[in-house]
């Protein structure tokens, strides 16, 4: 029996049980092939933990996502989420004829939020990703990470409990992708956000994540997980993060050797 069921408007941790769940999870895109993207994952999120997933490129990451934020149904198993989720993508998808702060205050406007409410709300969550003073331009007028920001700081509005990253900062050169890793964590403990955050980069998963979950090729499975038990603050260069990441890498390598892709 397939059920997707986001139990919207219930707040992270209010019922106890995880905020994000998916039961014996599968999915078999339609069409002629029917490919099957995900087969039989079961992966639990806690409130407020930070879950980052890995594997072989067409694994079913994005597909998992999906899942969790409702875009999509499972073909059969259950996926359960508190609270509506909010979704940022590598690509930034702001709309380009609006200013920074009427991007930022596009969910509040949308949730029906009066003007100058939302404008004031929209300066504060700007603020937390350090764009005070980028208000007023445009899209085109800012760097791509500060495009970024913009979208976290949107994404942040929305006010969602979960949040589901989709390689976020994939385009960024490595400084600023830092700067980023430093702001979204600082948010994500200051609103105890729970996060599931898709990413090719093994060593940005071991800098941000509670837990590093790895993907077989497709079909999709849980593989294994590594709990990443590194004090924070981290940086993606400690020494730490580097040996954890090279042993996931190195189990990733064998996960794509298996099924030779
Ligand atoms: N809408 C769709 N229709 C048919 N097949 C799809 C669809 N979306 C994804 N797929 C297939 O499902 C598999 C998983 O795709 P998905 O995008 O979830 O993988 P991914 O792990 O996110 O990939 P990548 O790391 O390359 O972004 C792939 O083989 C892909 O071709």
């Amino acid at each position: 029996m397939t059920t997707t069921t986001p139990t919207a408007g219930a707040a992270t941790g209010t019922t106890g049980g995880p905020a994000v769940a998916l039961r014996d999870v599968s999915k078999r895109y339609a069409g002629e092939r029917g490919v099957l993207a995900l087969d039989g994952i079961s992966l639990d999120a806690a409130p407020g933990e930070f879950v980052c997933l890995v594997g072989a490129s067409g694994c079913g990451k994005s597909t998992l996502l999906n899942l969790v934020s409702g875009l999509d149904r499972p073909t059969s198993g259950t996926v359960t989420v508190q609270g509506d989720p909010a979704f940022m993508f590598q690509e930034h998808a702001l709309f380009p004829w609006l200013s920074a702060l009427d991007n930022v205050a596009m969910p509040l406007r949308l949730d029906g939020v009066g003007r100058r409410e939302r404008t004031l709300r929209a300066r504060e969550h700007l603020a937390a990703v350090h764009l005070e003073e980028f208000a007023d331009r445009r899209p085109h007028e800012l760097s791509g990470g500060m495009r970024q920001r913009v979208a976290l700081a949107r994404t942040l509005a929305t006010k969602a409990p979960v949040l589901l990253m989709d390689e976020p900062f994939g385009a960024l050169d490595a400084m600023t992708r830092d700067l980023l890793h430093d702001e979204l964590e600082s948010i994500w403990r200051e609103r105890r956000l729970t996060v599931l955050f898709v990413t090719h980069n093994v060593r940005e998963a071991v800098r941000l994540g509670d837990r590093v979950v790895l993907l077989t090729s497709r079909p999709g499975r849980v593989a294994a997980q590594y709990p990443v038990e590194i004090a924070r603050p981290r940086r993606i260069e400690d020494p730490d993060v580097a040996a954890l990441a090279g042993e996931i890498t190195a189990e990733l390598r064998q996960e794509v050797a298996r099924h030779g892709r």
